[in-house]
């Protein structure tokens, strides 16, 4: 049988120092414990941080798109170069991997990074991915890490996410660990504040954001502290951090690429009808939106909002805005099978 696949992302201010310089003695724990869960798991680690350890280079640094870019091309050699030299004492080789949108909302792109990550785990490698800084611009970013985590994890099915966070897990409004989410809704959002640390990009907002993601799609997630107890092989026994339990996911892999990989182009605002019946599983029409934000073709991926502009679904478009708008007739907007809701 298969292993089960692992995805473990660290965050910038979980493995560098406040001045950007990579944590050695984080980087060596990190080395320790997934050595040991590797013989039983395939391992990805998605790893933050490169722009943290280049930006001492860059003059007058202060975080502007192309100083982090240039950063990040300076930071990544060393960042990898210091993984490298803490896993080799376990005998361990790691792989570096550079991703891009287009790597996941293109099908056959992301059928190549996984071949590419198989052939790695039968050497006994360890992928590890980070976005593609360097390229990307800011309508294809992906918002952080924590995206690029949730798309690897969905993508490869894993059996578990983790990610690692400065604060040791989600806290309550008193600052304790909570320790297991059963769904993540109104309430559990309502203890998040926009707060995150001085280095990284996304903080608790955007790891709950992506969780959902993940949960939503039949994958358990655990925000965890890496200097917590044994960390991520604590994390992993669910022993520390906070658990967030998978929710049932019925949807083939095309819809999970769907509601993931996908870039999404335009939206369209939904009136109350349309809305209800998109819940009920029923296509979309025409008739029923109220408006159209952003510009689509035939084929692309739109948000679909509901009255008071909360996403409600993600669905591949039948027609252009251009065809939608122009048309006398209620035209199908997207079939019942290319809607994903959330
Ligand atoms: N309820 C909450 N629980 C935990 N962290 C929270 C909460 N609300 C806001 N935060 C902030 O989110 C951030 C956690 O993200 P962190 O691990 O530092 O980021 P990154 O992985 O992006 O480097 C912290 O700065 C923390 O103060
Ligand atoms: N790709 C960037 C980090 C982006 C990012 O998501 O950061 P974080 O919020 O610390 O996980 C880097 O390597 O510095």
């Amino acid at each position: 049988m298969s292993k089960p696949i692992l995805v473990i992302k660290f965050g910038s201010s979980s493995i560098t120092h406040a001045n950007g310089e990579v944590n050695e003695q984080t980087l060596e724990k990190i080395a320790s414990q997934v050595a040991q869960l590797q013989p039983n798991h395939h391992i990805v680690l998605v790893s933050s941080g490169a722009v943290a350890a280049g930006k001492s280079v860059i003059k007058n640094y202060k975080g502007s798109l192309s100083e982090r870019k240039a950063a990040a091309a300076v930071g990544n050699p060393i960042l990898i170069a210091k993984y490298n030299h803490y896993f080799q004492k376990y005998g361990i080789s790691i792989a570096q991997s550079l991703c891009e949108r287009h790597h996941f909302s293109q099908r056959g792109q992301f059928l190549q990074l996984k071949e590419t990550y198989q052939e790695l785990w039968k050497n006994g490698v360890i992928p590890i991915a980070n976005e593609n800084d360097v390229v990307s611009n800011v309508e294809l970013k992906f918002s952080d890490n924590d995206e690029l985590a949730t798309l690897i994890a969905t993508g490869f099915g894993a059996s578990k996410l983790l990610i690692s966070t400065s604060v040791g897990g989600l806290l309550d409004s008193q600052g304790a660990i909570i320790r297991q989410v059963k769904e993540i809704n109104s309430e559990v959002l309502s203890v998040v504040s926009t707060d995150k640390s001085s280095v990284g990009l996304g903080g608790m907002i955007s790891k709950l954001t992506f969780t959902r993601m993940a949960t939503r799609l039949g994958i358990k997630v655990v925000i965890f502290g890496l200097d917590q107890g044994d960390g991520i092989v604590d994390a992993l026994n669910e022993k520390i951090g906070t658990v967030f339990e998978a929710q049932e996911a019925s949807l083939n892999s095309r819809q999970k690429w769907l509601a993931t990989g996908s870039l999404i182009r335009g939206k369209a605002v939904l009136d109350k009808g349309a809305a209800k019946a998109i819940a009920q599983r029923k296509s979309l029409l025409s008739v029923g939106v109220v408006e159209y934000l952003g510009d689509f073709e035939k084929g692309e991926v739109i948000e679909l909002l509901d009255s008071q502009k909360v996403p409600v679904a993600i669905a591949r478009a039948r027609c252009s805005k251009a065809e939608l708008q122009s048309s006398t007739m209620s035209l199908e907007v997207a079939h019942a099978d290319d809607i994903v809701l959330w």
